[in-house]
């Protein structure tokens, strides 16, 4: 459910009166997601997403609204925020901050097949290219100090294995960041979930509440732990290999990033055993979350730790 905030036709036929986009011909909550009230806004100029921040602040905002109209500008399909008759992207509404952006076309899939695979990895790479002209910058808010004090608090409620597993691979990773390799600006969160498929096409990629400054080969990692995994938690070779070649294609690895693979999928598989260890065993109050399985992520994890040379391209 996540429509956490009302909105009515009338409080949205109000607000869109500050922006030049038709009248409201329809007004339809979502009730996928989990962070945000979202709605389908229809107006006679065309289809929107009506979105509520329930936890992000006016302060956080504008980085990720100025970011995706930044990557829409250079033609990746992502939600393309409006701006009011002030020319503000973020308002508010009913006392949250809320802004209204382009609606995309296409569904998410959960049994992608190669061509999809391909078509992530293409389009994640211009992502990255089309983000190297993007002039702000975002500390990554789930990076190594996150992971030292989010695995600290949730250790004691593990057995005694998989504590030590996540305390040396915490250590492991903070002793060996990964440098010397391309950054700029990931979406760091490109779940299935979060693309929207038409058939063997990207129609969209959403949910950048999470996109900060990074190695560019973590945010590969992150998709390709999520995309490319069989049942068990092993990588799915083929699909692996055709996201790292659209991928490279489109934005080329150095050797530098080749040789760092295995220790990326490692710490992107770390970083959402914590998060969701962390979400299962601390949740937020009044938290109306289904936690996604962190065991999911453990044995990714520990499959990755058995495999020290992974698919590559
Ligand atoms: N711009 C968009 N175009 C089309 N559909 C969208 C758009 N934004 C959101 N949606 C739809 O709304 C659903 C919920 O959005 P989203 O995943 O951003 O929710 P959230 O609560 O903000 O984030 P989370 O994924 O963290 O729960 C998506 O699964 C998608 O179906
Ligand atoms: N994609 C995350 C949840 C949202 O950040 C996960 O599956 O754990």
């Amino acid at each position: 459910m996540a429509v956490f905030t009302r909105v009515s036709e009338a409080d949205i036929a109000a607000w869109l009166s500050n922006y030049s986009l038709g009248t409201l011909i329809e007004l339809q909550g979502i009730p996928a997601g989990i962070e945000n009230t979202n709605y389908f806004v229809t107006t006679s100029n065309g289809r929107f997403v009506l979105t509520l921040f329930e936890k992000l602040t006016s302060d956080d905002l504008p980085f990720f609204l100025n970011l995706m109209a930044h990557l829409a500008r250079h033609g990746i399909p992502c939600p393309c925020p409006v701006a009011d008759k002030q020319n503000h992207f973020l308002g508010k509404l009913n006392d949250k901050p809320a802004c209204i952006v382009s609606r995309l076309s296409g569904k998410s899939v959960t049994q992608p097949n190669t061509a999809q695979c391909a078509a992530v990895g293409a389009m994640l790479g211009q992502m990255h290219s089309a983000g190297q002209s993007f002039g702000d910058q975002m500390l990554n808010p789930r990076g190594s100090s996150w992971r030292a004090e989010a695995a600290n608090k949730v250790k004691r409620f593990l057995p005694a294995q998989d504590a030590a597993l996540l305390e040396s691979e915490v250590a492991l990773h903070a002793a060996n960041p990964l440098n010397g390799l391309p950054r700029g600006i990931i979406h760091a969160d490109l779940f299935r979930d979060n693309v929207l498929m038409d058939g063997e096409h990207v129609g969209g990629l959403i949910d950048f509440y999470f996109a900060c400054t990074g190695n560019l080969l973590y945010d590969v990692a992150i998709t390709v732990n999520d995309w490319c995994m069989t049942p068990e938690g092993k990588l799915d070779a083929t699909h692996t290999r055709a996201m790292l070649n659209a991928y490279h294609a489109a934005r080329p690895f150095t050797a530098r990033e080749a040789e760092a693979w295995p220790m990326a999928l490692r710490v992107a598989a770390l970083r959402f055993w914590i998060s969701r260890l962390y979400d299962l065993y601390l949740p937020r109050e009044g938290e109306m979350v289904h936690p996604h399985n962190p065991e999911q992520f453990k044995r990714i994890l520990q499959n990755h730790i058995a495999t020290p040379q992974p698919a590559w391209l």
